[in-house]
C-alpha cells in the first residue's frame, strides 16, 4: 500500500481539482497524499473528502505547496497559468513528475516550462482526453492530404466559466492542423474575426470560440471547400475523461527521464 505513488492535486476546490481527486482515490495504483489550495482558500485545513460533501479521507487540504510537494512523488496540476509556473519551479526542486492540465500559457509561460523540464518529467496537454489525442492525429493526417482549397476551421465551445480562449483543445488541433500543412501556426492563425475583416485568406487557420451554460467541451475541425466539407468533432460530456487521462500520464512519468512530454507520448499516438 506504501509503496503506491503519492499524488498531489493541486487546486483541490476546482471543477477538476474535485474530478482528479475522486479519481485517485478510487485508483488501485496511486495514493491521494495531499491538496492544494491557494492562501486564504476557505477549504485550507479541512478534510478533502468533508470538503467536497463526502466522508473524511484523511487528506487535509494545505496552502503550503512546498511542504506538500517535497512528500510527493507526482504533482497533478489543474489551476491557472501563473500557479502552474510556481509549482514547476518547486516540482523541478524536488525532482517530482509535473502532470500539467493548465491552458491559457503565452510563449513566456511556455519556455519557463521548458526550462522547468530540464529537471523534472512534464506532462503537458491542452487536453488530456484519449479522443482528443487521437482527434490530434486524424487532424494532421486529414490536413496533410488536402490542399490549400480545403479551408480550416476550429470551432470550439465550453461552459460560461471559461476564461481562455481559444480553448488549450483548439489550440493543439490547430497546430495538428499546420503541422499536416507543413506551416507554422503562428503565422496563418485567424482569430477573434469581428467587423469588417476582408475576405478569408487562403491558407489560414481560423478559429472560434463558443461559451454557455455548462457545456464540457466541443471541439470541430472543418475542412470546407467548394461543394464538399469534412467535419472532425470531439464531444465531452464528463470531466472524468480528463482525469483519468492525467492519471495514466501521472503513472507512466514515473521513472522516465527528465524533459517535456505531452499525451501523444503517453498514450504511445506518436508515428514511428
Ligand atoms: N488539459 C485538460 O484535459 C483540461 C484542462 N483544463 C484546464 O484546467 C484549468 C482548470 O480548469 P477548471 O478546473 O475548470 O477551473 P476551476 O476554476 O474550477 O479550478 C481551478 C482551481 O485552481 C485554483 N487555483 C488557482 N490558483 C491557485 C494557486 N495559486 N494555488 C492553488 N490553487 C489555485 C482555483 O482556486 P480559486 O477558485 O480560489 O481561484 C480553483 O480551485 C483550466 O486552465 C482549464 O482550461 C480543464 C479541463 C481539462
Ligand atoms: O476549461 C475547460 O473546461 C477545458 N479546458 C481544456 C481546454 O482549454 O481545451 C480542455 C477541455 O476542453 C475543458
Amino acid at each position: 500500500m506504501t509503496d503506491l505513488p503519492g499524488i498531489v492535486i493541486t487546486g483541490a476546490s476546482g471543477r477538476m481539482g474535485r474530478m482528479l481527486a475522486r479519481t485517485v482515490q478510487d485508483s488501485p495504483r496511486a495514493r491521494l497524499i495531499g491538496a492544494l489550495e491557494r492562501p486564504g482558500h476557505p477549504w485550507t485545513g479541512q478534510d478533502l473528502g468533508t470538503a467536497m460533501g463526502g466522508a473524511e479521507i484523511g487528506v487535509t487540504v494545505t496552502d503550503d505547496p512546498l511542504e506538500v510537494i517535497a512528500r510527493a512523488q507526482v504533482v497533478i496540476d489543474f489551476t491557472a497559468p501563473a500557479a502552474t509556473l510556481e509549482f514547476a519551479t518547486l516540482a523541478a526542486q524536488a525532482r517530482v513528475v509535473h502532470v500539467i492540465g493548465t491552458t491559457g500559457f503565452n510563449a513566456a509561460d511556455l519556455k519557463k516550462l521548458e526550462a522547468a523540464a530540464r529537471h523534472a518529467v512534464i506532462v503537458r496537454a491542452g487536453n488530456m482526453s484519449l479522443g482528443v489525442n487521437l482527434l490530434t492525429q486524424l487532424t494532421k493526417r486529414v490536413a496533410a492530404a488536402l490542399d490549400e482549397d480545403f479551408d480550416i476551421e476550429i470551432v470550439e465551445a465550453h461552459h460560461n466559466q471559461k476564461v481562455d480562449a481559444p480553448s488549450g483543445t483548439a489550440l493543439m488541433l490547430g497546430e495538428a492542423a499546420a503541422e499536416g500543412r507543413g506551416v507554422a501556426l503562428e503565422n496563418v492563425s485567424d482569430r477573434g474575426r469581428d467587423g469588417i475583416t476582408g475576405k478569408r485568406e487562403r491558407g489560414h487557420i481560423g478559429f472560434s470560440a463558443i461559451r454557455g451554460g455548462d457545456i464540457v467541451g466541443e471541439h470541430d475541425v472543418i475542412f470546407a471547400a467548394a461543394g464538399e466539407r469534412i467535419v472532425l468533432r470531439h464531444i465531452a460530456t464528463d470531466r472524468a475523461i480528463f482525469a483519468r487521462g492525467a492519471l495514466r500520464a501521472a503513472l507512466w512519468g514515473l521513472g522516465r527521464k527528465p524533459g517535456s512530454y505531452d499525451m501523444i507520448d503517453v498514450l504511445g499516438l506518436g508515428e514511428n
